[in-house]
């Protein structure tokens, strides 16, 4: 039973599928002080959270079960990804959910911002009729530039477009083709500054975008400017935003978002041009069930075992890839784990190639396997999440290549390593409706089924070897499922493959390295 700890409001309909789901008990804990969620969270098998809950590397270390933070919405600026990311914990996210609510929201703000419609609702229901004070300025025909055209972005540029507005975007991963086909001019960011009557701001918060929009940002913009941020507190410098409303360059401001949310009582609230609502981008009851449906899924599947999508601290692959690739994955475990066990030493490089029909497929998830598979030999708590992120932080160089020479196989994935005592090689294959196959050791074909006990002996190619191997196994009562002899030339270096029925103990491992002729044994667990 895997347990689903809840500490942020979710929609109830939204986590429906987790309440229902047999395997899953749900535990709904909001409003916890830090103290209450650190014990909470060591009997979680996964965490959902919106943004009120900090998920700090403390809260993920003491999830001991952890295995996957959900956050129902985008921003995952509440989540200490990297410290999650080295516990193997996945973070999954709804990006999609609540993208036009935000949207909409930003561009509520937007014209509440043109037509004073917060202030004259404040002034009228206080007695006033102060039609003269609250004249506001037209969208139409004027310029809005975007900064950050992604989900929400395109949605705000849409909705500019029917308020005939003509739309400046900048974004750094924006294509010619892409701003074409939205109907927005690609600019610079100085050129949209200088361009635009209104600007909006929908990247994440990141180190480039923290307080992107600073005083140098204002000094281009056009006087009078009006900005909106339903991204994320901090892209703006608000005590710069405070200083150009107050110098005159910014007509107005409409924030949904803060530096320090809540904010409490801030400076830019006394000032009439500014105005504001409480994170309120992604609440409607479509957004809240869209992304509590959608975070929910990831979670179960994920639990299960099953494929998923929206993880943030692993890169995303398209269903069509995971697909194609979900046949290779065990051939690409097992052959990490193989080679890390047939070399003594320390990893220090490991290089994977592949070739055949893999050269078609973007083989980054293998590889990650393969990682996973190799660490796992010497590591506890390494996962397909940690995997590179492990080997980096032990200095081990990863590379990963692809030939065109097949050696006669429609697939063939070959991994080598370097310790600081060894070098090995082994290559492996998919073989049509037959499974993994592992079919070359160094340069020594084979054909042996990567499962189970398995004994790698290095031996010299010498009348006998063979059957003293065997004697002294069978007289040690371990039973040899299959052999598999492999050589360069006759009486030369030559391996042999052995799958036995159970482990081998250390002395039984001795005694067959004491043997005439055996140069080396190595047992491996797969
Ligand atoms: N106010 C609220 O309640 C909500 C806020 N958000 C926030 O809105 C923001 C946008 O969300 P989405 O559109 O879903 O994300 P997205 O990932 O689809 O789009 C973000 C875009 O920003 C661009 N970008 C990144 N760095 C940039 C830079 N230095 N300059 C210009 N563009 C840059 C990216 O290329 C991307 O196209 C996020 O910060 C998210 O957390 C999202 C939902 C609700
Ligand atoms: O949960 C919320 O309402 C915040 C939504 C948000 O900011 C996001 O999804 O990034």
């Amino acid at each position: 039973m895997y347990r689903v700890l809840i500490t942020d409001p979710l929609s109830d309909q939204g986590i429906e599928r987790l309440i229902e789901a047999d395997d899953v008990e749900v535990v709904k804990k909001t409003g916890l002080n830090p103290e209450e969620l650190l014990a909470e969270i060591e009997h979680a098998d996964a965490l959902l959270v919106r943004s009120q809950t900090k998920v700090t590397a403390e809260v993920i270390q003491a999830g001991k079960k952890l295995k996957a933070i959900g956050r129902a919405g985008v921003g995952v600026d509440n989540i200490d990804v990297a410290a999650a990311t080295s516990r193997g914990v996945v973070v999954v996210n709804a990006p999609d959910g609540n993208t036009i609510s935000t949207a909409e929201h930003a561009f509520a703000m937007l014209i509440a911002l043109a037509r004073n419609i917060p202030q004259a609702y404040r002034s009228t229901i206080n007695g006033e009729w102060k039609r003269k004070q609250f004249v506001g300025v037209e969208l139409h025909k004027k310029t809005l530039g975007i900064v950050g055209l992604g989900r929400i972005g395109t949605e705000v540029a849409k909705r500019a477009h029917a308020f005939g507005m003509n739309v400046v975007a900048f974004d750094p991963y924006l294509t010619a083709e892409r701003a074409k086909k939205i109907g927005v001019t690609q600019a610079t960011l100085d050129e949209l500054y200088a361009q635009a009557d209104f600007i909006t701001v929908h990247t994440p918060l990141t180190k480039e975008t923290r307080h992107l929009i600073n005083r140098e940002a204002f000094e281009k913009m056009k006087t009078g400017v009006r900005i909106v941020n339903c991204a994320r507190g901090g892209i703006i410098d608000e005590h710069a935003l405070l200083e150009a409303i107050q110098a005159g360059k910014v007509a107005g401001a409409a924030l949904d978002v803060f530096e320090q949310e809540p904010p409490g009582k801030h400076p830019l609230f006394d000032l009439p041009q500014v105005i504001v609502t409480p994170h309120l981008g992604a609440s409607t009851v479509e957004a809240q069930e869209n992304v509590a449906i959608d975070v929910s899924e990831e979670i179960l599947h994920i639990l299960r075992g099953e494929p998923f999508k929206n993880a943030v601290n692993l890169p995303s692959i398209p269903v069509e890839l995971q697909e194609k690739l979900a046949p290779y994955q065990t051939l690409a475990e097992s052959l990490g784990q193989f080679i890390a066990q047939a070399a003594p030493g320390a990893l220090h490089a490991l290089t994977v190639t592949y070739s055949g029909e893999l050269t078609e497929l973007d083989t980054a998830p293998l590889t990650r396997m393969i990682i996973k598979g190799a660490l796992s030999y010497h590591l506890s708590d390494v996962n397909y999440v940690n995997a590179p992120f492990l080997a980096q932080q032990r200095g081990v160089n990863i590379t990963e290549q692809k030939t065109s020479q097949t050696r006669g196989f429609t697939n063939l994935v070959t991994v080598e390593i370097t310790t600081d005592q060894a070098q090995r090689k082994v290559s492996g294959t998919l073989l049509n409706g037959l499974g993994p196959r592992i079919v070359k050791v160094d340069e020594y074909p084979i054909d042996v089924v990567p499962e189970g006990h398995l004994l790698l002996i290095q031996h010299l190619d010498q009348p006998g070897v063979i059957g003293r191997v065997g004697t002294l196994l069978g007289t040690r009562d371990v039973n040899i499922a299959s052999m598999q002899v492999g050589r360069k030339q006759i009486g030369g270096q030559a391996i042999m493959m052995l799958t036995v029925d159970k482990p081998v103990s250390p002395d039984i491992l001795a005694q067959l390295a004491q043997l005439d002729d055996v140069q080396s044994v190595r047992e491996i667990d797969l």
